[in-house]
C-alpha cells in the first residue's frame, strides 16, 4: 500500500475529526492500536490515546498524536487476566472525564469535535462511558477472527453445562468449527476467582452492542470466520489488516522494549533460510524444565537459533543462565544468538530466517504469514491454541507442537520444519498466503477497500 504517516492538512480544526483510541495496556494489543492511530491520521483525523500509566507507548514516537493518562498510581496485578480486570475496574470515571474535557474544548469551537472511541475489545468498561456520553463506540479486534468465534463457542458450551469439558472429549474435533479441538478453547480461571467465562461475557455483549467491528486481518485468510460473525453481530464488520503492513512507516516505533538490533549482524553472517527464530512474544514465560529441555533441543537440532529469552520469563529465576548445564556454551557456540527482545519484523524478514517457533500470538502469526516464514507453535492461553490449530491444519503452514516440551521431540519438530519435503509444502502454501496478503492491501484490496468503508462510516458519525 503506498501509504505515508504525512496528513493531509486540513487547517482549520473545525473541518476535523477527532478520534480517542484505547488501547489495552500490552504490547499485543497496543501495537496493533498504534498501527489503527497511524493510519486514521495519515486519513486526515486527530488522535487522543487514552492510556493507562501501567504500560504505555514512548509519546515522542508519536508527536502528532495527544496522550490522556486514564489511570495513574497503584500497583497493578501481575496476573494477565486479573491485571485486565483490575483496568476496566479502574478506568471508567477517569475516561469519562478525559472525554468531558475534549467534547467541552470542541464546544467552544476551537477544537476537533470528538465522532467516535475506538477501543481495544477487552477494555469493556468503555461501552458504558460511551453510552453515557452518547458517543459512537467502535471496537478494535486485536486476534483472529477465528478466535472470536471459537469464544461465542466457549460462551454457548457454559450455557449448555458442558464446561469443564470431560477429559475424555478433549481431543474431539469441534463440529461447528473444524478443524478446532475442544482442547483448544481457552479454559483458564484467574487468580482471584472471577472466571474466564465472566471475562468473555462481557468482551463478547459489549463488543455486539458496538456500533462496528474493526479487525486486523484480512479477508482471504479469514472469510469463513468472518462471514459467520457477520452473520451474528448485525453491525458492521471492517477488516483491515494486515495493519503492520497496511502501516509502512513506522515498522518498529510500537515496541514497548527496547529492540537489540545486534541480532541483525548475526543473521547477516548465518546462511539463507538456516536460522530458527525463536520467541514467544511479551507475555508467556516457561517453567525451569521447560527452559532447559526448550534450550537442549535447539542445541541439538542442527539449525542455527536466535532466541528471545526476555527478562523474567523463566518462572522463578532471575538469572537464566545458570540454569544451562556445563558443556551447553561448547555445543551451541557460533550456532546460537539470544536477545531480551528483537527486531521481530525485521528479524522475519531477514533471508537466513527460515522457521518461527512461535506461541502463535496473532501479530507474531501475521507478521510470520506475511514475510512467507512456516512456524513451530507453542500456543498456551487465550486465542493461541486456536490460531495454532489453524495454523497447522487448515492454512497448513506450521507444525503445533502440542504434546508437551521434551528435547527429543523439539528436535524432531524443528528438522521437519526446516527440511524435508513438508517444509517444502509449507514453504509453497505460507508464500502463496504472504501473496494474498500482500494483495488485500494493494489498489482494490479488500483491507483497502474496508479502510475507505471504515473512514467514511466513521463520517458519516458526525452527520
Ligand atoms: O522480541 C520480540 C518479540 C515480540 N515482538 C513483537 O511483539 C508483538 C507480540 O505480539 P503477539 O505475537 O500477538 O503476542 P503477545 O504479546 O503474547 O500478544 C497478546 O495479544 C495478542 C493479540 O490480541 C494475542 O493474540 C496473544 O495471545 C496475547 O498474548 C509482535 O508484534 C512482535 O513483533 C518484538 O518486537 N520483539
Amino acid at each position: 500500500m503506498e501509504e505515508t504517516d504525512e496528513q493531509t492538512e486540513v487547517q482549520d480544526p473545525r473541518l476535523r475529526r477527532r478520534l480517542v483510541l484505547i488501547p489495552c495496556p500490552l504490547q499485543g494489543h497496543m501495537t496493533p492500536m498504534l498501527q489503527l492511530a497511524t493510519l486514521l491520521y495519515s486519513k486526515g483525523f486527530s488522535i487522543t490515546i487514552a492510556h493507562t500509566h501501567i504500560i504505555f507507548p514512548n509519546q515522542s514516537n508519536y508527536p502528532h498524536f495527544s496522550f490522556q493518562s486514564i489511570i495513574s498510581g497503584g500497583k497493578p496485578p501481575s496476573d494477565v487476566k486479573t491485571f485486565i480486570f483490575y483496568i476496566n475496574n479502574n478506568c471508567a470515571d477517569p475516561l469519562k472525564e478525559c472525554l468531558l474535557s475534549l467534547l467541552s474544548k470542541s464546544d467552544k469551537q476551537d477544537y476537533e469535535p470528538v465522532v467516535c472511541i475506538i477501543s481495544d475489545a477487552m477494555m469493556y468498561f468503555a461501552k458504558d462511558v460511551a453510552d453515557s456520553l452518547k458517543l459512537p463506540r467502535m471496537v478494535l479486534r486485536t486476534s483472529s477472527a477465528i478466535s472470536y468465534d471459537a469464544f461465542t463457542y466457549v460462551l454457548q458450551l457454559n450455557q449448555q453445562g458442558c464446561f469443564p469439558i470431560q477429559e475424555s472429549r478433549l481431543e474431539e474435533r469441534f463440529p461447528d468449527i473444524p478443524p478446532l479441538k475442544f482442547k483448544d478453547l481457552p479454559t483458564m480461571k484467574t487468580s482471584d476467582g472471577s472466571s474466564l467465562y465472566e471475562f468473555l461475557l462481557k468482551m463478547l455483549l459489549t463488543t455486539k452492542a458496538s456500533s462496528g467491528l474493526i479487525w486486523n486481518t484480512f479477508q482471504d485468510l479469514e472469510k469463513l470466520a468472518l462471514t459467520s460473525i457477520t452473520n451474528d453481530v448485525h453491525i458492521p464488520l471492517f477488516a483491515i489488516g494486515p495493519l503492520h503492513k497496511t502501516v509502512t512507516t513506522i515498522s518498529s516505533t510500537t515496541s514497548l522494549l527496547p529492540q537489540d538490533s545486534t541480532c541483525i549482524s548475526w543473521l547477516d553472517k548465518q546462511s539463507p533460510n538456516s536460522v530458527i527464530y525463536v520467541s514467544y512474544g511479551s507475555i508467556v514465560g516457561m517453567d525451569q524444565t521447560e527452559f532447559v529441555e526448550i534450550a537442549w533441543g535447539l542445541a541439538n537440532c542442527g539449525h542455527p537459533f536466535l532466541w528471545v529469552i526476555r527478562p523474567n520469563s523463566v518462572a522463578n529465576c532471575s538469572q537464566w543462565e545458570k540454569l544451562l548445564p556445563d558443556g551447553f556454551h561448547e555445543i551451541v557456540r557460533g550456532k546460537c544468538c539470544i536477545v531480551q527482545w528483537a527486531p521481530q519484523q525485521d528479524v522475519l524478514a531477514h533471508h537466513a530466517v527460515g522457521g518461527f517457533w512461535t506461541h502463535s500470538g496473532w501479530n507474531s502469526t501475521l507478521e510470520s504469514i506475511c514475510e512467507g516464514v512456516p512456524m513451530l507453535c507453542r500456543p498456551c492461553f487465550g486465542d493461541q491454541a486456536v490460531n495454532a490449530r489453524f495454523v497447522s491444519e487448515e492454512w497448513r503452514v506450521g507444525l503445533n507442537l502440542e504434546n508437551g516440551l521434551e528435547r527429543e521431540e523439539i528436535v524432531r519438530f524443528i528438522r521437519k520444519l526446516m527440511e524435508g519435503k513438508e517444509r517444502e509444502e509449507m514453504m509453497v502454501r505460507v508464500k502463496d498466503l504472504k501473496e494474498k496478503a500482500k494483495n488485500c492491501i494493494n489498489q482494490g484490496g479488500s483491507s483497502l477497500e474496508s479502510l475507505q468503508s471504515l473512514i467514511n462510516y466513521i463520517l458519516s458519525f458526525n452527520k
